[in-house]
């Protein structure tokens, strides 16, 4: 018998259609009861940790959630689901994965409507969920995201669609593997896993997206702010308009560091191009290129390394490697 608990944080799998359309936060939540989900060989507990529509949910609660996994980890749990809404369900699956030692599955799941909705998908991504946390071939895989039958990295998953089931995606290598009837197939090993350890999350790393006509101001108004750090989604390879230069290397001056990525939806960051703004200039200012990580989980990765105390070259290097 596989032991696996689930951690229920919130979002739509947790909520409830009202009677005025609305998507609402339940006072008990529908995945408690796990009767009638034809887990055979696994044993779910539940922790109601968190009840969070996701768009409230913050490094420090990420850290809750951390912390809770590393207990049962300790306490000898075999996996652990984390159900989380999906707004924001891929930056604590990337939080997860840099600062969780990888010995034990954990895996993160949502839904895209809610418990009482016609076609709800919840119960069916739980399901799954448990699945895959219970399996062997799940170990050593980093976290995981399994969503509408498949299984992702977390570092690279991403929500692509604002209500379709098929929302998450891994743009750059697709999925890690499926799970259906009860069957779960990976057909891709995960190449290296980083792992840091923190007691804290930082505060005040800020994430700017580039566009067409920008100016400096969001720059100098972030600098007034005194960021511990910045993050830029560039324009295609990793480009900026170049009147943004002066406000970025005041930034620069004041020792935060910036870090870019790009704005596309899949692809890497390079510095390719050498007309004033392009990515070789920006490189040779001492802005860090993060070449595979879209924005919100580059941010996640900045606070990760600066809450464990990187600075300067050691965290330039920290962001630069995808796997470092
Ligand atoms: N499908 C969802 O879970 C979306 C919801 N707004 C949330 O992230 O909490």
């Amino acid at each position: 018998m596989k032991k696996i608990l689930a951690i229920h944080t919130g979002g739509t799998i947790s909520m409830s259609l009202n009677d005025q359309g609305g998507v609402v936060q339940n006072e008990q939540n529908p995945l408690d009861n796990n009767e009638g989900l034809g887990l055979t060989g696994i044993e779910v507990e539940t922790d109601e940790l968190l009840n969070l529509p996701s768009p409230h949910m913050t490094p420090s609660a990420m850290l809750k959630i951390k912390n809770r996994i590393q207990q049962a980890a300790a306490a000898g749990i075999d996996g652990v689901v984390v159900t989380h809404g999906t707004d924001t369900l891929e930056e604590t699956a990337y939080f997860l994965d840099l600062t969780l030692p990888n010995t034990i599955p954990v895996v993160v799941t949502g839904a895209m409507r809610s418990s009482n909705e016609i076609g709800a998908d919840g119960v069916f991504n739980f399901k799954s969920a448990v699945e895959v946390a219970a399996a062997d071939a799940a170990q050593n895989k980093g976290v995981l995201v399994v969503f509408n039958t498949g299984i992702y990295s977390a570092r690279y998953v991403t929500k692509t669609h604002t209500t379709s089931v098929d929302t998450f995606k891994d743009p750059i290598y697709g999925t890690l593997g499926t799970v259906d009837h009860d069957q779960v197939i990976f057909a891709q090993q995960l190449i290296g896993s980083e792992y840091t350890e923190i007691d804290h999350v930082v505060e005040g790393v800020y994430l700017v997206k580039a566009y067409a006509g920008m100016t400096g101001e969001l720059f100098d108004a972030i600098n007034a702010a005194k960021p511990r750090g910045v993050v830029i989604e560039a324009m295609g390879a990793g480009n900026l308009p170049a009147v943004t230069l002066p406000a970025v290397q005041r930034l620069l001056d004041q020792q935060v560091p910036v870090v870019l990525v790009s704005r596309c939806f899949s692809g890497y960051a390079q510095p390719i191009y050498a007309y004033p703004g392009g990515g070789i200039e920006l490189q040779s200012m001492g802005i860090v290129f993060c070449e595979q990580l879209n924005g919100p989980k580059a941010r996640m990765k900045l606070i990760v390394g600066l809450s464990c105390g990187k600075s300067g070259r050691t965290l330039a290097e920290y962001m630069a490697n995808a796997l470092s």
